[in-house]
């Protein structure tokens, strides 16, 4: 049966990362990308804005929508301080096999615990099941047409508390003019935008910060 293109970049990292070092694994995730084929990884470029976010919140408890091959979940982990963690929500199960493997590879597995289902039937779930009070940071980088949804039903199930950070990703390209308009004219989040370029391509993208103001 032929291989998924996320069989393959996995292959990729199996073959040429160094297992337990998770700047290899996120190296050569981008090496593939940019070289053999396009995926829709955060990527370097945003990446580094990822980065910095998550370093300025240093959040205990993060929430990430849209693992794919985990390539995120592994940028993100990496930087999470001695017993903080990450949950990230997958509904596609092949991506979910995959982004299990390429976590473990990096050694960052003991950090995040991978949810598969639909994100609006997980968020429900994360106090009660998940034993989640609130979240610190999130990263929505999922389906453009649930970041509203979402950060709605976050708020219904007080998820998040004053000073919490979202950051969203393809606020341009593939575009989240809804969400970004929902967002901007809302009272209770402060945003910020940062302008970038689509992952491994010239073409403009950017993401947003939003902080809840409570
Ligand atoms: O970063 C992303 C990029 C693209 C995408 C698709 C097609 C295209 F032509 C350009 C960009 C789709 C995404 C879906 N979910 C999360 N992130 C994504
Ligand atoms: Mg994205």
């Amino acid at each position: 049966m032929n291989q998924s293109k996320e069989q393959r970049i996995l292959n990729f990292v199996l073959q040429n990362a160094v297992r337990g070092d998770p700047c290899s694994v996120l190296d050569t995730i981008d090496k593939y990308c940019s070289q053999k084929e396009w995926a829709m990884n955060v990527g370097d470029e945003k990446g580094l804005i990822l980065d910095k976010t998550v370093e300025e919140v240093n959040p205990s408890v993060a929430l990430e929508l849209g693992t794919y091959c985990g390539y995120s979940a592994v940028r993100i982990a990496r930087l999470l301080k001695a017993g903080a963690y990450l949950l990230t929500v997958e509904f596609n199960p092949e991506f979910a096999a995959i982004a299990k493997q390429m976590i473990e590879f990096a050694g960052v597995q003991d950090k995040v615990k991978l949810l598969e289902g639909p994100s609006e039937e997980i968020i429900p779930q994360l106090k009660k099941k998940y034993e989640v009070d609130t979240l610190d940071f999130v990263f929505l980088d999922h389906w453009k047409d649930r970041y509203t949804p979402d950060t709605i039903l976050l708020q219904e199930c007080n998820l998040l508390r004053k000073g919490s950070v979202l950051l969203a990703d393809n606020i341009i390209f593939p575009g989240a003019p809804e969400f970004l308009n929902y967002i901007r004219n809302n009272p209770h989040f402060q945003c910020t935008n940062y302008p970038s370029h689509l992952e491994y391509m010239k073409v403009g993208d950017a993401m947003e910060k939003a902080v809840f103001l409570g």
